[in-house]
């Protein structure tokens, strides 16, 4: 149904299960990070991925994650792929893939020109990167601090593996973050949301339908 692929992330409660998934979304994200707002345990996160209609991909967010939790994680719920939001390696991320056998998406983020050659070495392991904003030096969080990079680092850039675009996206931004960037994928967490870890049914809905309007993207971008 759509062109641009959305994905939403951090569902704490099955309403926002429901409506995320009745907005159309392609990915729901369930957030293993403690600190976050948008921190889910086991139980919580499986009873909530029952719930996800098949056709719609159930990611696990996770940062630097050691084999018991993923141990845990992959035993204790339904999962379609793993989202790497830390520093995990290059080798870690095969690791991942071989010992857990789903596809994973490698975060990296981005501030300035420097943050790009690492994506070239992911995009060589992992099954998907997503490009978000570089967390401040002292954030809580390694993601979802609702800030955006320039895109412009990143317009027309192509990687060995599809790429997901992150980072402050809004319902009100995130065409003109396509148009941009010419990005097919993009990823959002509190752009979407009424309070942090509360997602708004009205906004995950303005968000697919923005990432999927008529829109001119310069043909080298396409
Ligand atoms: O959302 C969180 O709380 C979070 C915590 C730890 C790591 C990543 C997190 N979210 C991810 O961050 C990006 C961008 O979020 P936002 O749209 O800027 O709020 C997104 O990939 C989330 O998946």
């Amino acid at each position: 149904m759509n062109d641009v692929r959305t994905k939403i992330c951090g569902l704490t409660r099955p309403q926002d299960v429901a409506a995320a998934a009745a907005a159309g979304a392609n990915y729901l994200g369930f957030n293993f990070f403690p600190k976050s707002p948008r921190y889910l345990d086991i139980p919580s996160a499986g009873q909530l991925a029952l719930d996800v209609p098949p056709g719609i991909a159930k990611v696990v967010l996770v940062v630097n994650p050691d084999n018991a939790l993923l141990d845990a994680i992959t035993g204790g719920m339904p999962l379609d792929m793993i989202q790497l939001h830390g520093q995990e390696s290059p080798e870690r991320v095969t690791e991942i893939k071989a010992r857990y056998g789903l596809p994973v998406i490698k975060v990296l983020g981005v501030a300035d020109a420097e943050d790009l050659p690492p994506l070239e070495a992911y995009g060589r392991v992992a099954d998907q990167l997503l490009v978000d904003a570089k967390p401040p030096k002292n954030a809580e969080l390694p993601g979802g601090n609702g800030l955006t990079f320039d895109w412009r680092l990143i317009a027309g850039r192509r990687w060995p593996v599809p790429w997901m675009l992150a980072g402050g996206l809004t319902p009100d931004n995130v065409g003109d973050a396509i148009a941009m960037t010419g990005a097919t994928q993009v990823d959002v967490a509190s752009g979407v949301e009424s309070a942090p870890g509360i997602k708004d049914a009205e906004k995950m809905a303005a968000f697919v339908r923005a990432a999927n309007a008529p829109r001119n993207v310069p043909p080298k971008l396409r």
